[in-house]
């Protein structure tokens, strides 16, 4: 069966191939020094956690392979600022055209509207995303265990490190977390660890997924989980299990106010 994982990946290698046509990695390498200063992702999620809050990894997603288009009105500068406001630690902006209808202008303009910093979600495969991450002002690289190996995955994190951006390395399973708790600390920083409660093959959501391998994400690790927060239970099932840092998207697009359905969601106690 083909999943999506490998349909995204075919489509991104000819995109990649385009774009260093348009603009040679030669160039976005001599620009990167002058990208705006890196904002300190991961380093902004130990500081809302060590207060005793969750940190919150507000997405701007305007569609998804499994939902298509989420949100028809996409303003990404009023969103980052609508979750700026409600006491988001960090964005995640989708900067992939072709499955999730995202632009790199997006991460640019939403960035530009907050003092957040902020991840490039995309599917990063080739070095050259990295060089135009860090020139478009990304805080932060998604790297996804399963569309890279051992070598790729540890060069493009090394890289993105060496460019002072933070990486999230994404598993979906108990073999992709332990290839990526084996990637080295970079200064002194570890990546932060992403599990993905989203299956890539049936795309069905299931927050056990974080709850079965929680325990194996220990030490200096920060985890993440991602997909399918939707509700006050969901948050409060992950919090007793030590989870503190969420990655949510489709729950916050779909309401008219992104900001005040992250308050609802995270800070509803401290608005009461
Ligand atoms: O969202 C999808 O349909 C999807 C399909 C295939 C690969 C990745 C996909 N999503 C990327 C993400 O990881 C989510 O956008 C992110 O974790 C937020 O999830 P949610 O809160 O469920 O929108």
């Amino acid at each position: 069966m083909t999943d999506i994982l490998e349909r995204i990946l075919q489509r991104k290698h000819e995109e990649v191939a385009e774009r260093r046509q348009v603009r040679p990695m030669d160039e976005l390498r001599e620009r990167a020094p002058d990208a705006p200063a890196p904002r300190g992702f991961a380093q902004a999620i130990e500081r809302t956690i060590a207060v005793g809050r969750p940190a919150v990894i507000a997405e701007v997603k305007k569609a998804s392979p499994s939902k298509g288009v989420i949100r028809a009105d996409f303003q990404p500068a009023a969103i980052a600022l609508s979750y700026a406001e409600a006491g988001a630690t960090c964005l995640s902006v989708l900067t992939d055209r072709d499955f999730f209808q995202g632009a790199d202008e997006y991460l640019v303009t939403a960035r530009a509207n907050c003092e957040l910093p902020v991840l490039r979600k995309d599917f990063v495969i080739d070095p050259y995303q990295v060089y135009e991450a860090r020139v478009l002002g990304a805080d932060c690289v998604l790297l996804i265990v399963a569309a890279l190996d051992d070598a790729a995955l540890a060069s493009l994190a090394e890289l993105a490190q060496s460019l002072g951006m933070d990486v999230l390395v994404e598993a979906h399973d108990g073999d992709e977390l332990a290839r990526a708790l084996r990637l080295p600390a970079h200064d002194g920083r570890l990546p932060l660890i992403g599990i993905n409660n989203r299956s890539l093959r049936s795309f069905e959501v299931s927050l056990d997924t974080t709850l079965s391998l929680r325990d194996r994400v220990s030490g200096g690790h920060r985890l993440v989980t991602e997909s399918g927060v939707h509700n006050r239970a969901d948050v409060e099932r992950l919090r007793a299990a030590d989870v503190h840092a969420f990655l949510v998207g489709e729950a916050f697009m779909r309401e008219p106010d992104p900001g005040a359905a992250l308050r609802r969601l995270f800070f509803a106690d401290a608005a009461a």
